[in-house]
Parts: C-alpha cells; structure tokens; sequence
C-alpha cells in the first residue's frame, strides 16, 4: 500500500575556501579552530540535485547518493536529521493541522555532477543540499545562516554551500556551537566578474581525509597554534575587506600565501601530511612566474585537501589566463564545454620555461571553467518515483 509521499528538491553549490578552514576545536560539533572565507561556485558548472521525501509507509530513513544506497547512520548524518526533524515536530506542536512529516521516516536522493570525495568539495555540495531539502520538505522557516549551523554538523564547509557569493565562516566562541555559522560576505552581483578554472590533477579518493588530516595538524603541528591565533583573524578582516573592495589583487595575495600556509601546517604536522603533488606545485611555479611577468596578480591559485588547482581570475583577464593554460593542456577535457573558448589563441609569454608546460601536460587531466554563482536553488526536477524510490 502506498500513500501520500511529500517531497521538496534543491541543488547546492560547491564553494573553495580563500582563507581555509583547518582545525577543529569540537570534533563532534564540527567547530572550527578558525574563521574562513570562501567563494561560491556556479552551479552551471558543479551541483548537487537532492530529493528530500518523507511518507508514513516508508520502513527507515535511506539515502541514495549517485545510485548507490549509503548508510545513515553515520553521526554527522544523524545530527542533522535529528536538529531537522525537531524543528519540524516543534512547527507541528504549534500547528496541529500539519501533517506529522516528523514522524516518518525519510528517503533521500541525491546526484552530483562530478566525482564524489576527490577534492572537489562534494561532501560541502552534499551536505548543503541535504540540508536544504529537508528545510524545504518540512517548511521550515530558518535562515540560512540558522540552517548552515546545521550542515557545519555534517561537514564544516558545508555551511558555507549555504549561500551565494562571497561567504564567511565564523568562528564562534560558544562551545554549543551556537554561533559558528555561515554569512555572506558580498552577494555574487555584487562582484560578478570572479572566474575559476579547476584544474584536474587527480579525480581519485584522498589518502588522508579532511577530518583525519586537520586532527593530525591540531594535535601535533607547533606553527598551526600561530596560524589560528595570529595569521588567520588578521587575514580574515583584510581578505573581507578586500571582497567588498572588489580588491583583485589583495584578494589574489591573500589566496595564494593562505593556501600555501595551510599546507605548510600539513608538513607540520607528524606523521606529515600531503595533499599536492610535483604537478600541483609546477602550476604554483607557473602562476607565481605568470603574475610576475604582468607585475600583478592576474590569477591566484589556491589547493584544498587534494592536488587540484583552483585558480581565481577577473573575467576580462580571461583571453591571458586561458591562453596560458591552452598552451599547457590543450588537450584536457573540459575546454568543449564552453564554446567561448574556442576563439582563445594559445599563448606562452616570454619568460615561461615552456618545458614546465610540457611536464604539466603529463599530470593534468581535466579542466573545469566556472566563476562565482548563487547559493541552494529549489527546483521541480525530482529524483523519487512514485513509490519513494530513487528514479
Ligand atoms: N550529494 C551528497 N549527499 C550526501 N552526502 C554526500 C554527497 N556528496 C558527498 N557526500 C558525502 O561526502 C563524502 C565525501 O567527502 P570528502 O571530504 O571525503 O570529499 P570531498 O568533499 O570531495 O573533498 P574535500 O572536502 O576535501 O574538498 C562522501 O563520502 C559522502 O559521505
Ligand atoms: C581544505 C578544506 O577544504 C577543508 C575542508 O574540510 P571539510 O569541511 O571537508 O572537513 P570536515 O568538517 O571534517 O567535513 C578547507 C576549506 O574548505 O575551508
């Protein structure tokens, strides 16, 4: 017997830190050692489709992500159904006419458009999404800063897929957690011109995961205490402040020295930890060449727990920065996606060693084009069929 099934979509963004979050002060909690500040990308380019779905004939809460059935039960999860859920049930105390969505059980769909846990920020997208598909389903009221307090829950990145834009993490002090929570720095119209180029070095799952990687860092690096304390509360006003300036080049400084001290801290930390590769450290010696051969900050890269490059740049430094890296990975998948490109020449300036594109060619297998975008989005797309099932 199948009765009513409600249901809510959404799609979330990915975002890539510009001040990284690493380091957790409560580990059950997801509560950082420091702010952070990253930028939203488009969904155009990466997105995770969610379908939230509730009925009183469903046995157990299940999740499907990418086709495969997953398990709930781990606590990150948990945590954010049970704050979802008892916001639902105290909306039903209070309206009586609701039906009781609280009470049953939950079947969550969910897609991303790119490779799952390869650096590219899924569980941030993942998260986010789940988040705000359930709000939707439940007809939840909160903010987005009130729900990001709940995707920190599930991944701390995540609760800054909440929103579009130019967003912060902030810290907190509390020790429940109350206020760590997602805030817009600076909408995406209000600096729209932000482009990223994600340059493919490895799609594959990380040795070290993110949560493992940071509690190694907290409990053993002794220049991570000088980073948190000091560096980051200093970078954090200057890099805000240079969003809302639409300060290009601080912006671009502050980038590339913040990711490079992240992973500083990383070989700081004992047993050390590596998230880049000989590739990812040739595209740093090709950016910090290319930068100064214009005597600017044309493009500002920036690493997460992976060996990925992301690189910033203003949309009208395109024609340069993508005819550097069509002379590099002419070849790479991607490039088709955007048929802008195809009128981009190729270009190698003087004073690039044209062998460090030639080696980079070897370690990079995919280019990804996109630029700042909007936060979650509702949609009618559904992945649930009509008996609860995924589609
Ligand atoms: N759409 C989704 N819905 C729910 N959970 C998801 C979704 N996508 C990813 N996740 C969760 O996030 C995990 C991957 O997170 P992980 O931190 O390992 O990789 P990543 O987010 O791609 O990389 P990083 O955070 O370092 O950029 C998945 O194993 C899954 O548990
Ligand atoms: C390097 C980073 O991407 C680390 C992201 O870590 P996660 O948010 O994936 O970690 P958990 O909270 O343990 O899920 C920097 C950043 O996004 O700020």
């Amino acid at each position: 017997m199948t009765g009513k099934i409600y249901s809510a979509s959404t799609t979330a963004p990915v975002n890539i830190a510009t001040l990284k979050y690493w380091g957790k002060r409560d580990t059950k909690l997801n509560l950082p050692t420091n702010s952070s500040i990253s930028v939203t990308l488009s969904q155009d380019d990466l997105r995770t489709l969610t379908t939230a779905s509730a009925a009183d004939f469903f046995q157990s809460d299940k999740l499907w992500l990418d086709g495969k059935e997953e398990s709930l039960e781990g606590p990150r999860l948990v945590a954010c159904l049970s704050e979802l859920r008892a916001l639902r049930k105290a909306l039903e105390d209070a309206n009586p006419e609701f039906p009781p969505l609280s009470k049953y059980h939950l079947h969550i769909i969910s897609e991303n458009n790119f490779p799952t846990a390869a650096g590219l920020a899924s569980s941030a997208a993942g998260f986010a999404a789940l988040v705000r598909a359930i709000a939707n389903l439940y007809d939840l009221h909160q903010s987005p800063e009130d729900l990001s307090r709940i995707a920190r829950q599930g991944s701390g990145s995540a609760c800054r897929s909440m929103f579009g834009g130019y967003v912060a993490w902030e810290m907190g002090q509390e020790a429940d957690g109350s206020d760590s929570r997602a805030v817009q720095i600076a909408t995406q119209e209000a600096w729209p011109d932000m482009k990223a180029a994600i340059l493919v070095i490895s799609a594959s799952k990380k040795e070290t995961s993110s949560t493992l990687g940071m509690q190694t860092t907290v409990n053993t690096s002794t220049l991570f205490k000088y980073r948190a304390e000091v560096v980051v509360p200093q970078r954090f006003k200057e890099m805000s402040k240079a969003i809302v300036n639409k300060d290009f080049e601080t912006f671009g400084k502050l980038t590339m020295i913040d990711s490079n001290q992240f992973h500083a801290v990383c070989l700081d930390s004992s047993p050390p930890v590596f998230y880049m590769n000989d590739t990812s450290r040739l595209v740093i010696g090709l950016i910090e060449k290319f930068n100064k051969i214009h005597d600017r900050v044309v493009a500002a890269y920036t690493f997460d727990a992976g060996p990925n490059a992301v690189l910033y740049y203003l949309e009208r430094d395109e024609p340069i920065v993508l005819g550097l890296l069509k002379a590099a990975v002419p070849e790479v998948d991607g490039w088709d996606k955007k048929s802008y490109t195809a009128s981009i020449a190729p270009t190698v300036p003087e004073g690039v060693d044209k062998r460090i594109l030639e080696a980079l060619r070897e370690g990079v297998s995919k280019i990804i084009l996109t630029g700042v975008g909007s936060g979650p989005q509702s949609t009618e797309e559904t992945l649930v069929d009509s008996n609860g099932l995924p589609k």
